[in-house]
């Protein structure tokens, strides 16, 4: 079962113990979904640093999704993969990673991307960017419309990402996103258990 709230992602920050302590702030404070993302570091790291999260999240009961890479959740036995158009085909994935672990995929802008995802078995759905990214500049803009549309339409849960912060998010929660994708808001904040928690209540004050 998926959880609402908070989906955190890392930033590709190559200091695993800076990571890990920055990870679990953010676990304390409520999120229950973390996504393993590194595009700047070799394999062997990134194995290291999934093994490192993985244990954390255990402990926290948080679920563990890794971004573009099925061997590697497979191998760090993550709860499940994400995938965006050009990390693969959706039902292949499905097919490789078995029932039991989740499927999420980007669909940008796309209702069309959303609808053939549900088709090939994504548990979820995402959006980008609502707004400007300071990790993803050059993200195309998508508009909050899509959010209710998507769910309509797939049945599924609707995750927003992009640069999403404590400030901008509400709109995007009261539309009907289930998840909020969020990296700089969070590991970039000065108190990351406190942002984690304040985008946890936007989910007690702003769900429809
Ligand atoms: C929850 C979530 N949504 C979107 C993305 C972006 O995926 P993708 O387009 O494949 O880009 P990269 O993250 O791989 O640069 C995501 N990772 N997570
Ligand atoms: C991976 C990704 N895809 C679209 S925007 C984005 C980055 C989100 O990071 P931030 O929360 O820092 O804008
Ligand atoms: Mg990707």
């Amino acid at each position: 079962m998926l959880p609402e709230g908070l989906y955190a992602i890392t930033p590709d920050w190559g200091d695993t113990a800076r990571l890990v302590t920055v990870t679990e702030a953010i676990l304390k404070g409520g999120c229950r979904i973390l996504q393993y993302r590194n595009k700047a570091t070799t394999a062997c790291h990134r194995d290291e640093q999934a093994a490192a999260l993985r244990g954390l999240t255990r402990r926290y009961g948080a679920l563990l999704i890794v971004n573009d890479d099925i061997e590697l959740a497979e191998a760090c036995a993550a709860d499940g993969v994400h995938l965006g158009g050009e990390d693969g085909d959706l039902a292949e994935a499905r097919k490789r990673i078995g029932p039991a672990r989740l499927l999420g995929a980007s669909c940008y802008q796309s209702l069309d991307l959303a609808e053939a995802a549900a088709g090939a078995g994504a548990d979820y759905v995402a959006f980008g960017s609502f707004y400007a990214s300071p990790t993803k500049p050059l993200a195309k803009r998508a508009d909050p419309g899509l959010i209710g549309t998507a769910k309509a339409r797939t049945g599924l849960p609707v995750c927003a990402i992009g640069g999403i912060d404590l400030g901008n998010a509400a709109p995007l929660v009261a539309a009907g996103a289930n998840l909020l994708a969020v990296i700089s808001a969070v590991y970039n904040s000065p108190d990351p258990e406190r942002a984690s928690r304040d985008f946890t209540k936007l989910f007690e004050t702003h769900r429809p």
